[in-house]
């Protein structure tokens, strides 16, 4: 993953507990708190609900013991009675508001978990977003992790805290009051001091813990890439006998991610150190706070009974504050995870929604077709219209007016690899119409993915113009990538992954059976014979069961299923014989569709009526071929 090779630049930027870590847990806290009457607000209301009623009964419990006194010492057998029954109902009814009380934080944390990951799918999944972000954006770190691992570890750090922090300020008030009674305002000034002076000490010591625990969450996402690598090329890793190579680089990443939890641990000594000197300090601070009006003479005239007396109810109210306080301060730890989590999840939203208005500076998504003027021009030519087919799926293309049988304009169309500076070429003018076969040839490296990256607006071109005339998806323009694209699931959504979801039931007709049946069993009879049906559910990873040329070959059927007027064929027949490779051209032509072919083969030729050949050196010449001999056939 992109993520590492910027581990230098990434240090650099520091995540600290600031103005920066308060807006973006705002924006968190808006996406899990949409609107009042919203799931999440509702449990957070009924938890504080639970809470105070709770806090009540803490009370009530509080005070049994000096009741029991009470009635003991008068040997009050009856009042005895009623204050055991009594005891029991509150422990009990306390008892369930504290399980009430987990219960309601439990849910509260699937509640946003759901939210908040949703709201980052959301984004993730719009338009080509998840390209950008995992491909040409490097600021942003494992987006996998953020979203799957971050923002479940923020939710249930969050809803730890929740139950703490949504009380705090009632019982605060509470016995705030109750200290300024009782000590004037001597008591609740120095707790306050107190606390004042511990916030501040625990956010110096919170600070290098922020900006750890970042760096520990990416060194955790890039051990996990590594083993996803693993997993995903064992094949290959095998006949390459890299097991002693990938331990060792494993291992490197290990012991990278275990120093930095090691520092981690560390920093976090220093924040235990300060937060439990806090909680003991606390106890005394009491004692302090009376021993003050002690010995300037203010109680002078009490005798000895009524001075105890009166540093014990003292100590009580303010025990109770400090109290209060130290459990604020004893979730700086949890505060310094949150901010941590905040920081990884906050960017990345930053950085989803930075792509977004650059790649859709319109509203979106667009429901209805605004064909577009010269103002509408973004800097590299395209138009900024958006015209959508009734399939979302296939809606994050801009399509343009053009004329009816052609595909894509390209003209004086320059373009180049990101980070690099050279043209991979320059100025290329020419029409994808219909019935005009393309192939495109040339060395490695020379541009040809990089052309229809450039066409499908994965890549921004570097000057020129692009215009696509033709929507994307069935009879429109459909990719077959070098790389063929399987998904998980059954047989079915391998063929019409695409629309399965939109129109299931046209999809669930015996037609449309018959017709994957078709697309598949010509090519790959046993493919049906092993998943054991189109429907039955597989649990196999496709990229590991199917050979290459399988892989291929079900890219066809599904091009043959959906059936596009032109069909993008990056190197799509490499791993096919020279049979196959006619067979499906010969396929494609009689289901009338145009060829875009990208490739190396001189086989290819004859299926093509048009090259384009790109020289290098941002050089390319376009020749007529002499070919065709599929075209006859085909009309
Ligand atoms: N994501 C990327 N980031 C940066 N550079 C890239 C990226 N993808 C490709 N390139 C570079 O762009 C150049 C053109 O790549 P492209 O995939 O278009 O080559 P190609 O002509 O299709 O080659 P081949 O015949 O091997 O498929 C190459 O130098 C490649 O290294």
């Amino acid at each position: 993953m992109h993520g590492y090779h910027y581990c230098d630049l990434k240090k650099k930027i520091t995540f600290k507990l600031d103005w920066k870590f308060v807006e973006r847990f705002c924006g968190i806290l808006k996406v899990l708190f949409p609107s009042c009457t919203s799931q999440s607000a509702l449990l957070f209301g009924t938890l504080l609900v639970v809470t105070l009623t709770e806090q009540l009964i803490i009370y009530q419990v509080g005070v049994l013991p000096s009741r029991f006194y009470n009635v003991l010492a008068d040997q009050d057998y009856s009042g005895f009675r009623s204050l055991v029954a009594k005891a029991m109902v509150l422990i009990i009814i306390n008892s369930t508001l504290k399980s009430l009380d987990q219960f309601i934080c439990n849910l509260m944390y699937v509640s946003w978990r759901k939210t908040l990951t949703e709201s980052l799918h959301a984004a993730y999944f719009q338009g080509r977003v998840y390209y950008t972000v995992n491909v040409l954006r490097e600021e942003v770190d494992n987006p996998d992790q953020r979203i799957s691992q971050d923002a479940e570890r923020l939710c249930k750090q969050m809803s730890t805290m929740a139950s703490r922090l949504i009380v705090s300020p009632f019982t605060l008030a509470y016995y705030t009051y109750h200290c300024f009674y009782s000590t004037g305002w001597i008591g609740p000034v120095s707790i306050f001091g107190y606390f004042v002076i511990g916030t501040f000490a625990n956010k110096i010591l919170m600070g290098p813990i922020v900006s750890t625990l970042f760096e520990q969450e990416k060194l955790e996402g890039d051990f996990r890439f590594k083993h996803m690598q693993i997993r995903v090329n064992a094949e290959s890793a095998a006949f390459y006998r890299a097991g002693k190579v990938e331990h060792m680089r494993t291992n490197r990443r290990l012991q990278a991610l275990l120093q930095i939890q090691k520092s981690l641990v560390k920093k976090e000594l220093w924040l235990y150190i300060g937060v439990n000197t806090f909680d003991y300090l606390g106890g005394f601070l009491s004692y302090i706070i009376i021993a003050i009006p002690i010995f300037t003479g203010v109680y002078d005239r009490l005798t000895p009974g009524e001075l105890s007396a009166l540093i014990s109810k003292n100590a009580f109210v303010c025990i109770y504050l400090i109290n209060g306080f130290t459990q604020l301060i004893d979730l700086s730890t949890t505060l310094s995870d949150v901010a941590g989590y905040t920081h990884r999840i906050g960017e990345l939203r930053e950085v989803m929604d930075d792509i977004l208005h650059e790649q859709y500076p319109e509203p979106w998504p667009a429901q209805h077709s605004d064909f577009g003027n010269d103002d509408q021009k973004n800097r590299n030519g395209y138009f900024k219209c958006f015209v959508f087919s009734l399939n979302s799926s296939f809606s994050d293309f801009n399509v343009h007016a053009g004329p009816v049988d052609t595909a894509f304009i390209v003209d004086q169309l320059s373009y180049k690899s990101p980070y690099a500076d050279e043209l991979l070429v320059e100025d290329l003018s020419l029409t994808i119409s219909q019935g005009v076969h393309l192939l495109v040839v040339g060395n490695t490296g020379t541009g040809k993915t990089s052309l229809l990256r450039v066409l499908n607006r994965l890549w921004e071109a570097h000057s020129g113009f692009v215009q696509m005339t033709t929507c994307f998806g069935p009879r429109g323009t459909l990719f077959l990538p070098q790389k063929p694209y399987l998904t998980d699931g059954t047989l079915r959504e391998q063929v019409a992954f695409q629309i399965k979801t939109i129109i299931l039931q046209v999809l669930t007709c015996a037609v449309d059976d018959e017709r994957i049946v078709h697309d598949t069993c010509v090519f790959q009879s046993s493919l049906l014979r092993r998943t054991g049906g189109l429907d039955e559910e597989v649990d196999w990873n496709w990229y590991d069961v199917l050979s290459p040329g399988e892989m291929q070959r079900l890219s066809f059927a599904r091009l043959f299923y959906l059936q596009p007027k032109y069909a993008f064929l990056d190197e799509a027949t490499s791993a096919l014989t020279e049979e196959a490779e006619a067979q499906l051209y010969r396929t494609c032509k009689q289901l009338g569709m145009t060829l875009i072919s990208l490739g190396h083969r001189s086989s290819l030729e004859k299926y093509h009526d048009v090259q384009l050949r790109l020289c290098g050196g941002a050089c390319w010449e376009i020749t007529k071929l002499r070919g065709g001999s599929l075209k006859d056939e085909a009309s």
